[in-house]
Parts: structure tokens; C-alpha cells; sequence
């Protein structure tokens, strides 16, 4: 996702060769000054080298300018496009690879906008280690190649060395991995560590700390040798420029002048080949976060038959059927999981109320998502009003088990003088808490039943036909409950919508039109309440 184009290789080029030939115009006229060269202990010459130096540092500035917009730019568009992904992405997706992976995602892609500086530095030092060894060559042949083998040889030692250190890298990066889960539990089972003295510990003396122990000694070792082999290449350097001092001369390659030239040279390029040593380190990294995002991408794939859009809202709701459906867990997410729901068959009517229910873990959560469309099934199809659809989400307005008021408002409706709204607080007893119409007084933190109550909210006033809720009255006191079953239920089925309410709230089967009690997967009942409510002990046997 993350590529360089050909035209930015040309803008790249277009500023390193000038930049690199100026540089070395620089070194060119401290060399020959410095050796006392006739042609180059003129007056002007000052003015030509404060020219090229202010020259070269115009050019940087322009370039650095276009390097930080394009890196930017590769990486709040990639941002975006993570985060257009992520909303296209099936739910399945998303319980299977957790939310861990996004925000990693987000980290690799913030790795990235180091690449252009990278890359240019790369490219500007190796054109100017070209430059200097030729330079080197035309002074003398067989001092370059020495040169050249040396810096080689320092070169190789650094790279068997860390290639050696692949797998200790990779061993921290798993530790690294564990440790952010024992954060997450830390984090998120807070309240349960606080309850017990003994989980406090173990999650510290047997996970914590030798983990840490563990990285440590490990972070240590790594970035003790990453140390060590730099002060390889930076003490090479010296050996390199005592061979070139004391050796050449003896040796006859060259004079006095010429290993001036070649020690400012070696020091001029000294810097480029640090930079060179250490950038084979972010590609390595460069490239691990380039198979991660890549990865990543891949399990948030698209499934394009979600993506259409449904026409279905221009027709009235009048039912929706669900004919031979079958979902299945293993088949969508390779897990060991068998569960499989369905094949069911099913009709719902406009205005009906249909109460779902069964066991723990016999499917109600699941079919609801089948219905809501987050599940795509493997078979059967779905039709609204006769006609197939995959995308079920015109028509239904949801609360879920675990309902999320959002800290903004993403919806088309809007609070502020919203006498729906105002209507609706003082039905769901909430007026006294949510005392305005303000967005921020429905954004804040309720208690767990006051949240569903502002979430069922929420859902009513995006007017849609079907309103299906999710265990939505587990939360409520027994006087709402009453309320909601009572009152309420009746209110939206006289306002002509279709509910469709998982719950174990058997005392109020009889205010359902219809009971579909799920086991194992499939529809084991499907019947009028009133029968339902005569033999309430007939539905859980
Ligand atoms: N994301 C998932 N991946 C794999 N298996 C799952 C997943 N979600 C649920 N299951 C399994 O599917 C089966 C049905 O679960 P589901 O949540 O639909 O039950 P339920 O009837 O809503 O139960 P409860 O009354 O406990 O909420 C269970 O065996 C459960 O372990």
C-alpha cells in the first residue's frame, strides 16, 4: 500500500545529484586548498565556496519542504484508508482478529512516514560513497581498492553480526506481545485485581515480572551488540585512516598530498556510511510493518456484497423471511468452533412483536446478527418485502447487550430542539436526568440501565421500521421492566413497528404476538404467545 512512484524517484534524483556533486564541490575545494594547490588559493575562492555551501543548504531547505508534505501525506491518507477499511470490514473480522491489531496497524503505518527520508538519505549516500571512491581511484588505483576492501570488510562484520540478531529480536517482539496482553488484563480487569490479593500477585510474580525479567535481559543483550557493532564502524574508521596515513606512504601508493585528500574524503564519506549501516535497520523494519499492514488489510478484506447498497427503503416495510439460512463460526473464521445456526426458516410480518428465546449459547445472539446483517450467512437468503438483500440495515434500528452511546452525534437526526427527542426522554423516564436538548448531556456516562434506555432512544428516533433489541431489559429496575413490557412493547407495535426482543423475561411472553425459542442452533419452537403463555414450562423444557 505504500509504494514510491517513478515520478517521485525523478523529483528524488533531481535534488541528490546536484545535492551530492555540490557536496563534494565542497570537499573538492577543501582538499586542494588545503594541499596548497595555486588555482585554488585565490581571492574568489571564498566567494565560490560560501556560494556553493548557501546553495546547497537553499536546495535541502526546498527539498526537506516537499519531503515532510509528501511524507504527511502518505501517512494521513493511509490513516484514512485504515480507517475506511476497518468501517467496510465484516464484524466476524473483527472478533476474530481483535482491536489490538488496528491500533498496530496505525503504529506501522506512523513507521512509514520515515520512508522518504530514508530513501532520500540512502540514495544521497550512496552517491556520494560513489563519488568519493572515484575521486579516490583517480588519485591513486591500488590505494582505493584497498580503501574500498576495508570499508567492505568493516561492512560485512556488521551485517553477519546482525543477522545474528534476528532471532533475539524476534524473541522480544513475542515477549513484547505477551506483555501487552497482561497490560490489557491490568487495564481492564482492574476492578477484579482489586477484589483479589491473590490475582494481584500472580498476575505480577507470575506473568509480570519474569516477563520483564525476561525482556530485559534480552533488550539489554540486543542493544548492547547494536552499540558494539557501531563502535565497530566508527573504530573501524580509524583503522582505515591509519592505514592510509602510515601504510601508503611506506608502501609507495601514495604522497603526502594525496593522503590528505584521502583522509578528508574518508571523513567526508565517513558520515554516508554510518548512515548506510544503520538504515539497513529501517528497511528491516520497514519491511516486518509493510507484511503487517499488508496482513492486515487482508483480514479486513471487503466483502463486496455487503458493500451494495439497498434500495429496499423506497417500498414500505411490510416482511422480512429468512429462507434456508445457515451460519456457521468455523466456516468464517477457522476456528475449532462447530456452532452452527440454522438452516432456518422464518417469517416476520409487519407490526409483529416476537419475543426470542433459549438457552445460554443456543444461538439468539447469533441469528440477531445474521438478521442485522453484521453475520453474513453461508447459505439461504435473506428477502425485505419478497426481495433478496444482504444489507438489512434501512429497516432496523438496534440496541445490542452491550449498547455504545457514542462520544458524538454520527447520525442524521440532531438533538437540539428535537421535540421527538424531548417526547422520548420523558417516555423512557430519563427527562430528569438528560435535563436539555444539548448533544454532550446524552453523551455522558449513565448507569448501565439508564445507558439502554438513552441507546433504545437513539434507535426510536432513527425512525426505521424494525427495532430489534438484545437482552435490552436484563438492565432495567423491575418497575421499568414492567413499564417496558407493558406500556411500552404495545406503544411502538400501535405505531406500527415490528420488535424483535431477545429475552428470558418469561412473566411477560404473553405480551409477545409471537415466541421462537432457539436450541442449538436451530428453531425449536415458533409459536403464537398465547400458547406460549399457557405452558410457559413447555418453552424451557
Ligand atoms: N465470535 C464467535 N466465534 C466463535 N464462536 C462464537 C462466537 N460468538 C458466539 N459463539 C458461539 O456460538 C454459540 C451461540 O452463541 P450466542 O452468543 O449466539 O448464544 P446466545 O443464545 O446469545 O447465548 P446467551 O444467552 O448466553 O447470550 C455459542 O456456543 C458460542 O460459544
Amino acid at each position: 500500500m505504500l509504494k514510491l512512484k517513478i515520478k517521485d524517484f525523478v523529483y528524488l534524483l533531481l535534488f541528490a545529484i546536484p545535492n551530492t556533486f555540490l557536496s563534494f564541490g565542497i570537499i573538492y575545494i577543501i582538499n586542494n586548498v588545503l594541499s596548497g594547490n595555486e588555482r585554488f588559493l585565490k581571492d574568489y575562492m571564498i566567494i565560490v565556496f560560501l556560494a556553493i555551501v548557501c546553495y546547497t543548504y537553499l536546495l535541502n531547505i526546498i527539498f526537506q519542504k516537499g519531503l515532510n508534505k509528501y511524507a504527511f501525506k502518505i501517512l494521513y491518507e493511509n490513516e484514512k484508508k485504515l480507517f475506511a477499511q476497518i468501517l467496510k470490514a465484516p464484524l466476524i473480522a473483527l472478533e476474530k482478529h481483535g482491536t489490538q491489531r488496528f491500533y498496530t496497524a496505525m503504529e506501522d503505518l506512523r513507521l512509514f512516514s520515515n520512508l522518504p527520508y530514508t530513501v532520500t538519505h540512502t540514495v544521497t549516500s550512496i552517491l556520494m560513497l560513489v563519488l568519493g571512491i572515484i575521486y579516490m581511484f583517480t588519485l591513486s588505483s591500488q590505494a582505493a581498492a584497498i580503501v574500498l576492501f576495508l570499508i567492505a570488510l568493516v561492512a560485512i562484520c556488521y551485517f553477519v553480526v546482525i543477522n545474528t540478531m534476528t532471532k533475539q529480536v524476534g524473541d522480544l517482539r513475542k515477549l513484547n506481545e505477551h506483555y501487552y496482553r497482561y497490560v490489557d488484563d491490568l487495564i481492564n480487569g482492574f476492578k477484579e485485581l482489586k477484589l483479589s490479593q491473590i490475582r494481584r500477585k500472580n498476575i505480577l510474580d507470575r506473568y509480570l515480572i519474569p516477563n520483564r525479567n525476561e525482556s530485559e535481559d534480552l533488550d539489554f543483550k540486543i542493544n548492547f551488540v547494536f552499540l558494539s557493532i557501531n563502535l565497530i564502524s566508527q573504530y573501524g574508521l580509524y583503522f582505515v585512516i591509519a592505514v592510509i596515513l602510515f601504510g601508503f606512504p611506506a608502501m609507495g601508493l601514495l604522497d603526502r598530498t594525496d593522503v590528505i585528500a584521502y583522509v578528508v574524503v574518508i571523513l567526508f564519506i565517513s558520515g554516508p556510511i554510518n548512515s548506510l549501516i544503520n538504515l539497513q535497520q529501517m528497511y528491516t523494519r520497514f519491511k516486518v510493518a509493510n507484511y503487517r499492514i499488508k496482513t492486515f488489510m487482508k483480514d479486513f478484506e471487503i466483502d463486496e456484497e455487503i458493500l451494495i447498497e439497498d434500495k429496499t427503503t423506497t417500498v414500505a416495510f411490510q416482511n422480512l423471511s429468512f429462507n434456508n439460512i445457515v451460519f456457521n463460526y468455523e466456516k468464517n473464521n477457522e476456528s475449532a468452533n462447530s456452532f452452527t445456526l440454522g438452516p432456518i426458516n422464518l417469517d416476520i410480518k409487519k407490526g409483529e412483536v416476537i419475543f426470542v428465546v433459549g438457552g445460554n449459547g443456543s444461538g439468539k445472539s447469533t441469528f440477531i446478527n445474521v438478521l442485522t446483517g453484521l453475520y453474513k450467512p453461508i447459505e439461504g437468503t435473506i428477502t425485505i418485502n419478497g426481495k433478496p438483500t444482504t444489507n438489512s440495515q434501512n429497516e432496523i434500528a438496534s440496541v445490542f447487550t452491550d449498547n455504545h452511546i457514542f462520544s458524538h452525534n454520527y447520525d442524521q437526526y440532531s438533538l437540539e430542539g428535537n421535540e421527538t427527542y424531548k417526547e422520548l426522554l420523558k417516555l423512557m423516564e430519563m427527562n430528569h436526568i438528560v435535563s436539555d436538548d444539548q448533544e454532550e448531556s446524552a453523551r455522558r456516562k449513565f448507569s448501565k440501565g439508564q445507558s439502554k434506555r438513552m441507546s433504545l432512544i437513539f434507535a426510536l428516533l432513527e425512525e426505521k421500521p424494525i427495532l430489534v433489541l438484545d437482552e435490552w431489559a436484563a438492565d432495567q429496575d423491575p418497575h421499568f421492566r414492567k413499564y417496558f413490557y407493558e406500556v411500552l412493547i404495545p406503544k411502538f407495535k400501535k405505531e406500527g413497528k415490528t420488535i424483535i426482543a431477545v429475552t428470558h423475561d418469561d412473566a411477560y411472553f404473553h405480551k409477545a404476538d409471537r415466541i421462537i425459542k432457539f436450541d442449538y442452533g436451530k428453531i425449536a419452537t415458533n409459536v403464537k404467545s398465547s400458547a406460549a403463555s399457557k405452558s410457559t414450562q413447555n418453552i424451557w423444557s
